[in-house]
């Protein structure tokens, strides 16, 4: 499988701080990550690392088969880069801006421009010191953009939008991804990167932590259910199912909590005169918790 991003033992260490400790991962084309972590895990750090910005202390960050830090040249134009503190000139008109970075990208297609700024409502002939927090962040998402490239590393990046643009952005996401290209998205919100990405990494104290796609945390998330049966639960059988973690009995009613798939229990109890099953949504939240007070 190709690769987009490659690291490999991934180091950085801002004087006695660690604040990414040895990260190996692949990334493959195609799909959009959603790299996850409470603050000061290293998110920043890892983005900055495979934007080039900043050197590793030992270890590799390999991009498209170049190494980020030494062949910045090569990868400028495969990459969109959104930092999480976005800052622009703030004398400089949004269009200005755009020009100067669509030069150093070597020309950028003007309709391209034309439709981002569109889509997201932004008026570029503001001065970006005039404009609002989300508004300027726009500007940054049309940078990022507005060169169609491969890669797309976006820390934070629905800082400040109201959210009709972060669903817009979220739309903007999928094309691109169903475009073919790849997505690299922080946040340390999972509902914020849930809806849109593929795969979650998740990141505490400088360390990766687990990958998963979203589906199968979604499957080994908790779910709760609630049977109605015709007369006494059979308590002893529903405990006995692989997965349930908890039951309590309200008359005729089982309130279960299942971990992963909930076709053994419903299939078990099928047989003893269940008139009534209440499926809650799965806990994805709780699941992902878990992940980040070290207890997944
Ligand atoms: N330039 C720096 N100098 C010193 N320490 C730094 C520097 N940059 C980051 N750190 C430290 O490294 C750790 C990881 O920081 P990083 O910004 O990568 O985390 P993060 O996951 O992006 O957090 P947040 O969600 O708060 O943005 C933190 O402890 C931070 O204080």
């Amino acid at each position: 499988m190709d690769h987009v991003i490659r690291t490999r033992n991934l180091t950085k260490r801002f004087g006695h701080r660690t604040a990414l400790d040895g990260l190996n991962l692949d990334v493959s084309a195609g799909i959009i990550l959603g790299y996850l972590g409470p603050n000061g895990a290293g998110k920043t750090t890892t983005i900055r690392l495979l934007a080039g910005l900043i050197r590793p202390t030992s270890g590799s960050a390999v991009v498209f088969g170049f190494d980020a830090s030494d062949q910045y040249d090569a990868l400028q134009r495969r990459i969109g880069y959104l930092p999480g503190d976005f800052v622009a000139y703030p004398d400089l008109t949004g269009a200005q801006y755009l020009s100067y970075f669509a030069h150093l990208y070597g020309g950028v297609d003007r309709a391209r421009i034309d439709l981002l700024t569109k889509r997201f409502d932004l008026d570029l002939g503001v001065r970006i010191g005039a404009l609002s927090r989300g508004n300027r962040q726009k500007v940054g998402i049309v940078q990022a953009f507005m060169h169609d490239p491969d890669l797309l590393i976006l820390d934070e990046p629905t800082t400040g939008l109201d959210p009709l643009m972060q669903r817009e952005f979220r739309e903007l996401l999928r094309e691109t991804r169903d475009a073919g290209r790849t997505v690299f998205l922080s946040s340390h919100v999972l509902s914020e990167v849930e809806a849109v990405a593929d795969t979650v990494a998740i990141l505490r104290a400088g360390r990766l932590v687990t990958v998963q796609s979203v589906q199968a945390l979604r499957d080994k998330a908790r779910r709760r259910l609630d049977l109605t049966f015709a007369t006494t639960p059979p308590t002893d059988l529903v405990r006995a199912v692989a997965g349930v973690q908890q039951l309590s009995i309200d008359g005729r009613v089982a309130h279960v909590v299942v971990t992963g798939s909930t076709a053994e229990l419903i299939k078990t109890v099928a047989a003893y005169g269940v008139t009534n099953v209440v499926s809650h949504e799965a806990d994805l939240e709780a699941a992902f918790l878990d992940y980040y007070d070290g207890q997944g």
